[in-house]
This record gives C-alpha cells, structure tokens and sequence, in this order.
C-alpha cells in the first residue's frame, strides 16, 4: 500500500555546502508508520550540514556563490517539480545557509516521493534571471530516509552525468525532542560541527493558531505560509525563527456586513425624509431631489453587496485589483505577518503585523486628492455658497444622527417595557410588576434625555418654517442661539425665502408647544409609576389582612385581580404611548429636515464623498478587526493586556510608507481619514453559541460595535467587566514616512506639510493613549511597565524626529512601532499595495527586533534580512500578487530609498502590477 505522507516542512540548512548535507525528518506524534495509508504528520524535515572542504568549482578563478535548489519528484507525475531554494551564500566554498524550505500540510509527500538538492553556483544576480551554474545534486526516497537505520542517509553530490563527486550530505530524520536538543548546541567554530537552518511544520491550524487549534482563529485566518530560518547570536547560540503570514476571511466578511448596515441606515433615512410632511414647494422639490439621488446611491450599495455576495475563492485582494469598482471596499493584500522566535535561553516570542494596502478609494481615483483634503474644501464650500438651504454644522449632523437612531432603538424597546408591564399587571405579579416598571423607567428617562437638546428645538422651528404657509410674526430666535440658528440667520433662514403670496398663513409659531409635549412624556411616565406603587400598596395591605383573617378579605381578592391591576394601568401605559409617539413623530421630523439640508447643500457630492469614506473605512475597518481579534488570541493569558484592554483601551499604530507626491498624497489623506474614523468603532467580546465564530457588527456610520465572538473555554479567561459586556475603545495613530523617489520629488520640489501635520497631530493622540495608560495602569502591570522609563523616552525621542523634520526620517517609524510593542498596541504596516514597501518595512522590523531584543549576530543582521525579502514570506506575499518573484522596484527607486530599505540584488526588477 502506497504511503501518503504529509511533509510539512522542509528546512535547509546548509553550512559547508557541497561536502556533506542533512536532513532531518521531525515527527509530531512520538510513533508513526510507514505502512498505514493515513497522512503522517511530520513536523520536520530539517537540513544540517557540517563544513565542506574541498569544494569543486568549475573554474578557480572567482570564489564560490551558492546555494540550494530543492525539488520534487511525485511518484505519481513522473515530474521534477522545482519547491524552493536557500539563499545565496557568497563568496566561500563554506557557506552557511541560514534559509529553511517549507512544504504547507496539504502537500503531498508519499513514500516514493524523491527529493531532489541540486547546488548552483551564481555568477550574477544583479541580473533579472540569476545566471549560475550547476556544481552538483543528489536525491533521496524518503522512504529511505525514515526506514532508515538511526534514520540517516548519507548521499554522494555528483556532477550532473554522475561521474565526479563534488561532496557528502548527510539527511537525518530527527524526533521533536532531538531537535530541541539541538537546537541549544553552542556554535562551535570548528565548521564540522555547525549546524543550519530549518523550516519548521505550519499546518493552518496548528501553525497560526496554535497548539490549542483555536477554531476562532481558525475561521478568520486562511493560506498560512510559513518559513524557518536559524540565525546565530551574540553568544554563539542557534535562535530559530518561524516566520508565518496568513490571509483573512475578514476582508470580505467586514465589508459586507458593513455594506449592509449603510444599506439598512440609508433605507432608513430615506424614509424618513418621505416621511417629512407636507412641505412648502422650494423644500418639497428640494426633497424630491435628494430622494433621487440617494435612491440611486442606495442602489450602488445594493449592486456592490450583490457582487460581493458572488465572491468565492481567496479571502484577500491582490494590489492587481485595487481599481476594481466591485471590490472598492475590499482592503488591499491584507495580511497577519507573524514572527515566532525560540532563543536560547530567552522566552518564546511573537511579534505580529498587520500588512495591507492604505484604505484608500483607487476606483474614484485621487485627481482632486483624498478624504482629508476634500471633506474640509466639502464643509468650506457648503459653510459659503449661497445654497437655498440651512447650515448645519458637521457636529450638528452628527447630532441629528445620533437622536434619530436613539429615537430608533428607545422606542420600541420602551413599548416592549410597557407590554411587559401589563403582562405582569394581567398576572398580578408584584416583583415582575417592579422590575417591569424599572425597566421602563430607566428607559423612559434615557428617551426622554435624548431630546435634551437645543438643536431639536431650532430645528422644530426651522421646519415649521418650511411648512406651506408658514409664517412667524417676529422672527422666532429659540432660547439660547446656537451656531446653527446664527448661520440660520445669517445665510437666509427658511422664513426669509420669499414666498407667493396665495400661501394661506400659518398661526404663529408656538414655542412652547415642543416642552409640552416633551414633558408630556415624563408626566405620564409619573403616573404610571404612581399608579403601580397603588396598586403594591394596596395589594401589600389585603395580603396583610387576609393573613388577619379580615371578612373583606373575599372583596379585595376580587378588587386585586389580575384584570383590575391591568385594566387600572392600561389607559396610563396607552398615555404614555402615545406621548411617547407624539414626541418621536416631530423629533424625527425635525432631525430628518437637518439631513435634508446636509444633503441638499452638497449634492451630488455629498453622497460621493459619503461613498469614498464608506470605501476607505470599509478597507480601515477590516483590517482592525483582524488585527483586534489576533491580539485578542495572542493576550488572552495576559491578565495585565485584559485590563488594559478594558480600563484604558487599544492602541492600534499604523506605519505609512506613502510618499507625499501625486496620487499617492490622495491616499495618505483617505488613509488618514480611514484611520481617524475607526475611533467610532468600539469592540465588545462575546461568548460563541455557534461554530460561526465571525465578528458580528451594528451600529451607524458615527458609532459603530464589534462584537467578537470567543468559544466558551476561552471567554471563561476573560475579566469580568468584559465578560459583562463593556465597550471597548480603540486609540488608533497614524505615522508616515514617504521613503521612495516620490518622496524625493517632494521634498525637493513639493511639499511635505501633510505628512509632518498627520505626524504631529498623531504624536498628540499617541501622547494622550500613553497619559491614560499611566493613569489608569497600575505601575506594575504590564510586563514592560518596568520600561516606564523607556517609554518616556521614546516618546520624547519621537517628538523630537518629528520636529526635526529630516528628510526620509526613518527613524520616527522604528520608534513609533517600538513604542506600539512596549505598550502592548496593535501594529500595522501599509504602503499602496503593502506589497514592495511594506515587505521591506517589516522584514527590517523583524530583524530590527532580533538584533535589538534577542541578540541576534551583528555578523548576520544583514544576512538575515537579505534571507527573509529572498526566501521569506514577503516574497510569497509579491508571488501571490503579481504571479512573480520579484518586488517591483527599478534601480532609480531603490536608490532614493534609505539604506536598509533594498533588497536583495535579484530579487526586484520589472514586475507586472
Ligand atoms: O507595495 P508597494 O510598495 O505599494 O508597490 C509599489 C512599488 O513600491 C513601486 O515601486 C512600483 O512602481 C509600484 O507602483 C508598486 O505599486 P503597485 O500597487 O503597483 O504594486
């Protein structure tokens, strides 16, 4: 019976070259099998060779560049299949290669399966195609290997008829606890005994989320690629590195749940906006436009929704795609980029960012710039044109919003609490009759606090105005002017627009009226309370004297039957119904008439500009969802990260690449527009009742929840006031350092201004995160709260790079990432793509790190990162985007960027984007 075997990494390693190489087979259960049929489920196939004396070169006259193709050969298919190679290893015939090969868990390896090493030696990589020439293979059954006695082979590297012998490589299969073994074995520098590099198992369960295979995890993360690179430290130790990267069900599933909410919040307000009344002509076909419009628009977010409901396939969108109209809500190449690093005697370490392209609306383009620009020329130009319509300020609008949707959901929660209140009533129920009522009130009092505002007011009077006929004797100036009653005046309040004559008057406008029946509400609420307290009385008494044996005791009995308590209620609860009704109908009028006037003032290009913010929140949103629930899994032990997550909030860093030249200027500005926005969006956690483990979102365009759904095992970890439900709030800050010739350009010859204003006005947010966290932290409850200190000085460092302004300040990005980390943020990295840039960006980060934290080899900083942009995830990440191994960058490019920021000769060139 054929074997089938699922190797799940292949990790070469190779010092010393061409002499001797092995490899290691590492298993995940103690005991496996050959003869059984099932996937076997190796952890390990790990390469190790000891120094190479003697190495054969074609010619002697350059010194030996090399490195290791390794390929497979299927039992089946009869083909060599090219897998993956090592990095290059320059200039020695004893390299050490430091880059792993991994297989996924669903490649196939059978027992025949052959692999095959064949070592190159490289005359030129700066070319697009590295020219090399062969020095010598070998291949291997392995079934060989694992039948194996001591589970070692030992090969022969030959020339490629097979006659010369160019060098030994041992393979070694090798069970987990052999491997940890080693894995602390000093580097000794006799080369016979150096050990390389290995690619460790990433199954998509196992290797992301973890030993406990977290199905919440699991639901959102996708495609893991997972690579293993052992790099040596100060001290002469191995530290191994699995680098992951993993693509998210929440790009789409966030964008359609959102989509949907605009589909279900624009409804809404349309119907609103039909259900104004009568109105005077100038506004009923200023209406009857803007219901046009809207329609129109709700009807894109429909089409939108129902193409994305088309989508199967992969759960990212590659940079190829980001001007497609039907994915512009889609976020751009999102990823998780995850560094796991072991070290010799340091703990396990996981260092995570989020990859994706700035949310930012490709499809409308960037002509007239972005969010930021265009929203503020928006307000200008609506604040000054003489439009037949009122000014309300943004805030106002908000405000608007804000009632009508409180108006929304108050009451028919409180008409559900006053049907429960008559139910108790019918069942002559004292306590349910209680907590009915407590219920109610508490409600009531909500409803009622939420017309507490004086723009109601102005607006009840500006649409009394706009009734035909309408007329004011005096010109009614509210109590207490507000901004928008002076603009009101100001710019043509709808009193002063002339009207025919034949419009038959209105009586005057009745100030009083609105408190009327506002307070109307809270009366008849008193009279419910009192008359419930009665009836408790009451009922108190009779029992009291039934127990005395009272002869009347028969007549209350029938004075206090259910149908008496609820006949005695009924006609206040329906009173106050109905003062409750009264109430909603003109708030929600008057609300509904100040978005007439938001929309009416703009259009079309309000409603363009809602759509371009929709889009970049829409990409913004997604991508802090997925960085929120990872860090969620990854503090879920960390009682001090569950505090601070609920007493203070989450920081959320985004690092920018984007240049302030050209288009890209317009994606900074959406970018920083998307950012921003995500303050309105608020996190609560939940138990799972299903195996849908999905984010669930509601809300509004102003106020968004995400509520994320944990198994029940794992929600049992959480603090209590998050288990209860509390809110939890999101500090998002942008950083940007444009770094390319664009950026160049622009600070040659353009300007730099909105970069240096993002910087500073993000440092202040950054800066009030930080004196929340101190204040509401105890000193010692984060594990780099010893840092305090630290942190204190970071800060002050980035204030400074901020105020310096150096050209291509790359330093303000390493601080504001390190400060993230220590304050236990979420990071995230994007470029336009998050394809070229940013996997330069993060591949410096990551070794950045192991240099700064686990005392990476100062020998091999560059090593290191020159084996993550070639082997690494990164370049799978451009594979998967362009269908090319290759960042796209040209010889200009990479000359205007700073130093550590190029990549590897042969690794960027022309690429199709
Ligand atoms: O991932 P990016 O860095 O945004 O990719 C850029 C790249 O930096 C640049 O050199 C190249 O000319 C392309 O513009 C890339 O953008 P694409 O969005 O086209 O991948």
């Amino acid at each position: 019976m054929r074997t089938h075997i699922h190797i799940l990494e292949l990790m070469s390693l190779w010092h010393g070259a061409l002499q001797k190489l092995q490899v290691f087979l590492v298993e995940t259960k103690s005991q496996f099998t050959f003869s059984q049929s099932f996937l076997l489920r190796i952890l390990f196939l790990f390469v190790l060779s000891p120094a190479c004396k003697d190495l054969v070169a074609a010619t002697r006259d350059r010194k030996l560049n090399t490195f290791i193709q390794v390929s497979v050969l299927h039992p089946a298919e009869h083909i060599l299949t090219r897998y993956s190679s090592t990095e290059i290893v320059e200039g020695t015939k004893d390299p050490l290669f430091l880059t792993g090969v991994t297989f996924p868990p669903e490649y196939p390896i059978y027992e025949e399966t052959k692999i095959k090493l064949t070592v190159y030696d490289v005359k030129d990589k700066s070319q697009d195609t590295v020219s090399r020439s062969f020095l010598g293979c070998t291949t291997f059954r392995v079934a060989d290997l694992v039948k194996s006695k001591e589970q070692q082979l030992t090969l022969t590297l030959k020339t490629s008829d097979g006659g010369k012998t160019v060098g030994t490589i041992e393979v070694n299969l090798v069970k987990m606890g052999e491997l940890e073994d080693g894995e602390t074995d000093p580097i000794t520098t006799d080369a016979q005994d150096q050990k390389c590099a290995l690619v460790r198992e990433c199954t998509a369960t196992e290797g992301i989320s973890g030993k406990d295979n977290l199905p919440s995890l699991s639901a959102v993360l996708k495609n893991p690629i997972c690579k293993l690179y052992r790099f040596p430290t100060s001290d002469n130790k191995w530290m191994r590195i699995r680098e992951q990267m993993a693509e998210t069900t929440l790009s789409f599933h966030v964008p359609k749940e959102l989509i949907n909410l605009h589909i279900k919040e624009d409804m809404r307000r349309n119907q609103e906006l039909k259900d104004l009344g009568e109105l005077a002509p100038h506004w009923d076909n200023m209406r009857k436009s803007v219901i046009a419009h809207c329609d129109q628009m709700l009807s894109m977010y429909q089409d939108t929704l129902a193409e994305l409901g088309k989508h199967t396939g992969s759960s990212f969108k590659s940079s190829c795609s980001k001007g497609e109209k039907t994915l512009e809500f889609i976020p751009i190449n999102l990823h998780l980029q995850r560094m796991h690093v072991h070290s010799p005697q340091l703990k396990d370490s996981l260092y995570d960012v989020i990859t994706v392209g700035a949310p930012a609306a490709h499809f409308q383009g960037f002509k007239n710039g972005g969010l930021r620009k265009l929203l503020s020329k928006f307000e200008a130009e609506r604040r000054n044109t003489g439009y037949q319509c009122i000014y309300y300020s943004p805030e106002n609008t908000a405000k608007a919003k804000e009632v009508l949707s409180n108006i929304n959901h108050l009451q028919p929660l409180i008409s559900s609490h006053a049907d429960l209140l008559l139910n108790s009533a019918s069942q002559h129920s004292p306590d349910s009759l209680k907590n009915s009522l407590k219920m109610l009130s508490e409600k009531t009092e909500l409803f009622v606090h939420a017309f507490k505002d004086q723009l109601v007011r102005s607006a009840l009077l500006a649409l009394y105005t706009a009734r035909p006929g309408s007329v004011l004797k005096k010109p009614a100036v509210p109590r207490n002017t507000t901004e928008e009653e002076g603009d009101l005046q100001h710019q043509g309040h709808p009193s002063q627009i002339k009207r025919q004559d034949s419009i038959p008057h209105h009586s005057e406008y009745d100030e009083e009226e609105w408190d009327r029946v506002w307070a109307n509400v809270g009366k008849s609420l008193n009279c419910v309370i009192a008359m419930v307290d009665r009836l408790l009385e009451k009922d108190n008494v009779s029992s009291t004297k039934e127990g005395e044996n009272d002869p009347s005791a028969a007549d209350c009995k029938v004075f206090h039957t259910g149908g008496d308590w609820y006949e005695q209620l009924y006609p206040l609860v329906i009173t106050l119904k109905d003062c409750m009704g009264e109430v909603v109908t003109r708030a929600k009028q008057s609300m509904a008439f100040v978005l007439l006037q938001e929309l009416a003032c703009g259009l079309p290009q309000c409603l363009m500009l809602t759509l371009r913010r929709d889009i970049v929140f829409s990409q913004a949103l997604a991508g802090l969802v997925c960085g929120f629930i990872i860090k969620l899994h990854t503090g879920l032990h960390d009682q001090g990260f569950l505090q601070q997550l609920h007493t203070v909030g989450l920081l959320v860093q985004y690092e920018g690449l984007l240049s302030t030249y050209s288009e890209e200027a317009g994606m900074l500005e959406d970018m920083a527009v998307g950012i921003s926005d995500l303050q309105k969006v608020m996190f609560k956690i939940i138990e799972a009742k299903s195996e849908d483990f999905l984010p669930i979102i509601t809300g509004r365009r102003e106020h968004y929840v995400i509520e994320v759904q944990l198994p029940a095992k794992m929600f049992e970890l959480l603090p209590q006031e998050i288990k209860e439900g509390k809110l939890l709030r999101m500090y998002p800050v942008l950083f940007n350092v444009g770094i390319n010739e664009q950026q160049t350009l622009a600070e040659r010859f353009g300007d730099t201004t909105l970069q240096e204003n993002i910087n500073q006005e993000n440092l202040e947010l950054l800066k009030e995160y930080y004196k929340l966290f101190t204040e509401k932290m105890p000193p010692d409850c984060l594990p780099h709260f010893q840092e305090q200190n630290d942190l204190k000085g970071l800060l002050e460092n980035l204030h400074q790079n901020i105020q310096a302004k150096k050209r291509k300040n790359v330093e303000i990005m390493w601080l504001a990432a390190t400060i993230c980390r220590k304050l236990n943020g979420v990071r995230f990295t994007c470029c336009k793509s998050a394809k070229d840039r940013t996997s330069m960006s993060v591949t410096l980060e990551q070794c950045s790190i192991l240099r700064d934290e686990h005392q990476l080899h100062k020998d091999f900083f560059i090593r290191a990162l020159d084996c993550m942009r070639r082997e690494g995830c990164r370049i799978e990440n451009v594979l998967k985007n362009v269908k090319c191994r290759k960042y796209a960058f040209n010889m200009i490019q990479l000359m205007a960027f700073p130093k550590y920021y190029r990549p590897p000769e042969g690794t960027y060139g022309k690429a199709d984007t």
